[in-house]
């Protein structure tokens, strides 16, 4: 796929490999916007807004949707309205963005206790991992019982097996337990699959999903669930600042391309990341786990590559990174695959004669940038982060 047309002064994230939050907005997403509805939104006056709303939750099969400014707060005020009396917990993965990188949002908002997983599979928790850290409610005033599951689709890139899914979900309804799905990836899922919206409507309570990753949008996500609940998630985004007035201009962005060919534009980064994924295989490169849709995470401890090293190779090939996650999105061309590829091998190279020794994983995901130039496009720095 060639480089997005974008007006100049934008700039393209056709070689920004550090997250699929990347992805910018196209003229035609602008163009659009400037024919957006200006509606007051927290009065459900916007018509590009409710239009998106409404769009989104009936792909789902939900009953009501709602637009949040991040896949945060919308992660955030799911899993707080799903809640009632503390003590609780909640139980998820230990990568889970919504324990790992939401600022301990469940502990502040939902003042919850949260049992992070380690799948006994290294990929996704299983009924028996759920059932092995379960907290049931039986009166031990010592316990905060179980009573949300969050997982998420795609993990790490991870699809989740449907038929887990549905095994965990049984599990859940004769436990009285509720289950979120951090849906920030939902859509490459979907895409990888060929599973409908509409059959993980069926099994979670609540998808939080993103439009802003590998959709494209510049910002957002439409919280689906049933009406009750959607309305009492309102009550909450409005408590946490998130009930914005004119937000038709982003819901009609967005549109553009949830109404446009997304499973092409996502296979196609699909593409790219299996590409990377065989290469560094055929390289003995390790991988920490399987590259199902957009994201490469190269195992950097197992292979002793300092990030800081694999960085500056990107910069040196005009590719941007920040860590063993190499994230793909339709805006990134054919050209920077082969230039990454170039910048991590020389890396792996590199390691064989100066074995890197993290003292612990490497925050894969954050970053930042420094020093970047008015273009925007030559960034001199890029820092990781340690845990
Ligand atoms: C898995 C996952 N969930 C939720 C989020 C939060 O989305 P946002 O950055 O819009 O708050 C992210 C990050 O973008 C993410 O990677
Ligand atoms: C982790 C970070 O918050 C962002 N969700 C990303 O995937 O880059």
């Amino acid at each position: 796929m060639s480089e997005q047309e974008l007006p100049p002064q934008y700039i393209t994230a056709s070689n920004d490999l550090r997250s699929d939050t990347f992805t910018t907005p196209t003229k035609k997403m602008i163009e659009a916007a400037m024919n957006a509805s200006i509606g007051d939104a927290v009065y459900g006056e916007d018509v590009d807004t409710v239009t998106l709303e409404q769009h989104v939750a009936r792909m789902a099969g939900k009953e009501a949707g709602i637009f949040c400014v991040s896949g945060t707060l919308s992660n955030q005020i799911a899993i707080r309205s799903h809640l009632y009396q503390p003590p609780y917990s909640i139980l998820c993965d230990y990568r889970a963005h919504v324990y790992t990188h939401e600022a301990a949002g469940l502990a502040i908002l939902s003042q919850a206790m949260v049992v992070p997983v380690i799948p006994s599979n290294g990929d996704y928790m299983t009924l028996e991992d759920i059932k092995a850290h379960y907290i049931p409610d039986d009166g031990d005033i010592h316990g905060a019982p179980t009573r949300l599951i969050s997982l998420e689709n795609t993990l790490h890139g991870i699809i989740y097996p449907l038929e887990e899914l549905v095994r965990i979900k049984g599990w859940c309804l004769e436990n009285g337990l509720k289950l979120h799905c951090d849906g920030a990836r939902i859509w490459n899922a979907a895409a990888e699959t060929k599973v409908p919206l509409k059959q993980f409507g069926e099994i979670f309570d609540s998808i939080s999903i993103c439009l802003s990753k590998s959709m494209g949008a510049p910002m957002g996500s439409v919280l689906v669930g049933d009406a009750k609940f959607i309305k009492k998630c309102n009550h909450f985004r409005k408590q946490q600042g998130g009930g914005v007035r004119q937000s038709g201009m982003m819901a009609r962005m967005a549109l553009c391309n949830v109404d446009d060919d997304w499973r092409g534009k996502l296979l196609y980064s699909h593409k790219l990341a299996h590409n990377l994924a065989k290469f560094c295989q055929e390289k003995g490169i390790p991988l920490e786990s399987p590259a199902d849709t957009n994201f490469v995470f190269i195992d950097l401890r197992k292979a002793m590559m300092d990030p800081d090293v694999l960085v500056k190779k990107g910069l040196k090939y005009n590719v941007k990174l920040m860590g063993g996650r190499v994230s793909f999105h339709y805006q990134v061309t054919e050209q920077t695959l082969e230039k990454v590829k170039l910048a991590i091998l020389e890396t792996f190279e590199y390691a064989k004669q100066h074995p890197f020794d993290q003292n612990g994983p490497t925050k894969i995901y954050r970053s930042e940038s420094t020093e970047i130039d008015v273009e925007g496009n030559a960034i001199r720095e890029i820092k990781t982060y340690k845990y």
